[in-house]
């Protein structure tokens, strides 16, 4: 059965179930802020919680496999009852949810960039013949290894503050994060450099924070509403539609990256093999409002270009 929001304890209290790494923590008390700003008054408790993509934390992601590591035990709780909502990076979210449940609000974007993290370069240009770089993204690999197939890439996994103590440890050169991560939790002095979209396309969604919610709960949709940002929300659909149309997992070669002008939407998109050495690019453009036509249209030009069979060679893999 699938529990009535209505029936929350009262009418002026939301329950946000969360991820317990601090980037995560830190989403949900952002959300939790924004509500008592907006609602006086309002009681917003976090339940913090462990997810099996949390636990698994020394398995390589790409071998870990399934859709929603990092969310599917939040989504049990909301079910049940007993969280009302959850908070999610965006860029984790599957694109498909459970009966009853829906991305209800898309909240503003932060910085969608990668970051490019060293306590010895600069840049990655700067980075000698055969650098040793940490990320567990095939989609920072494959962008990585196109520029610089010299580059030796590493596997580095945990929450931020444990991928920067093995960089400072000396296990890398270099990291990549993504800048947002960085700046929310207040570390953005350790970013050495910003990497461009036309450097390396970020992952679909990245840098926007998502509410998950009861699509049947009208009380609570009607507080979270004003966190909505229509331009991200338009950005964030465009990106994602392209990645479903790919039928892409959460851990595959793609990167996505929309920009709005007026109300024009650029859409850029990006598929590889893991080692760079392929790689299928697109952009296409048209009015905001259609993000999701774009987003399809896209994936299938990618699609008609040979993005069909870098994908399964790379799911054939994992
Ligand atoms: N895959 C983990 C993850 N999910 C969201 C972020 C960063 C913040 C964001 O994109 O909103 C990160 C860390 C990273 O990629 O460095």
């Amino acid at each position: 059965m699938i529990f009535d929001g209505n029936s929350s304890m009262s009418q002026n209290h939301i329950r946000i179930a969360t991820r317990k790494s601090p980037l995560a923590m830190w989403q949900a008390e952002f959300v939790k802020a924004e509500l008592e700003r907006i609602h006086p008054g309002i009681v917003v408790e976090l339940l913090p919680m462990s997810t099996k993509g949390d636990v698994m934390l020394d398995t390589p992601l790409a071998k870990v496999g399934g859709k929603g590591l990092f969310v599917k035990e939040l989504e049990v709780a909301i079910l049940e009852g007993q969280a009302d909502i959850a908070v999610h990076s965006m860029k984790d979210v599957p694109v498909e949810f459970p009966e009853g449940l829906g991305l209800e609000i898309i909240c503003e974007r932060e910085d969608p960039r990668d970051a490019f993290v060293s306590n010895l370069y600069k840049s990655i240009s700067e980075l000698p013949l055969g650098a040793i770089v940490g990320t567990s993204s095939l989609r920072r690999q494959c962008q990585l290894r196109a520029a610089r197939p010299d580059i030796v890439i590493r596997d580095l996994r945990g929450n931020v503050g444990t991928r920067l103590a093995k960089l400072d440890n000396g296990e890398y050169d270099a990291i990549i994060l993504a800048a947002a991560g960085l700046i929310r939790l207040k570390l953005s002095a350790r970013i050495a450099n910003f990497i461009s979209p036309e450097e390396s396309l970020p992952a679909n969604g990245q840098g926007a924070v998502g509410i998950e919610c009861r699509t049947n709960d009208e009380r609570v949709k009607a507080l979270l509403a004003p966190l909505e940002h229509l331009e991200t929300r338009y950005r964030v659909i465009a990106e994602r539609a392209m990645n479903t149309r790919l039928e892409g997992g959460c851990q595959v070669p793609i990167g996505a990256f929309a920009e709005i002008v007026g109300d024009e939407m650029t859409l850029r998109g990006l598929v590889g093999n893991p080692d760079g050495s392929e790689i299928i690019e697109g952009v296409i453009t048209g009015p905001k409002t259609e993000s999701t036509q774009l987003g399809i249209a896209l994936a299938e030009e990618l699609l008609s270009k040979g993005a069909k069979s870098i994908l399964d060679a790379v799911y054939a893999k994992a």
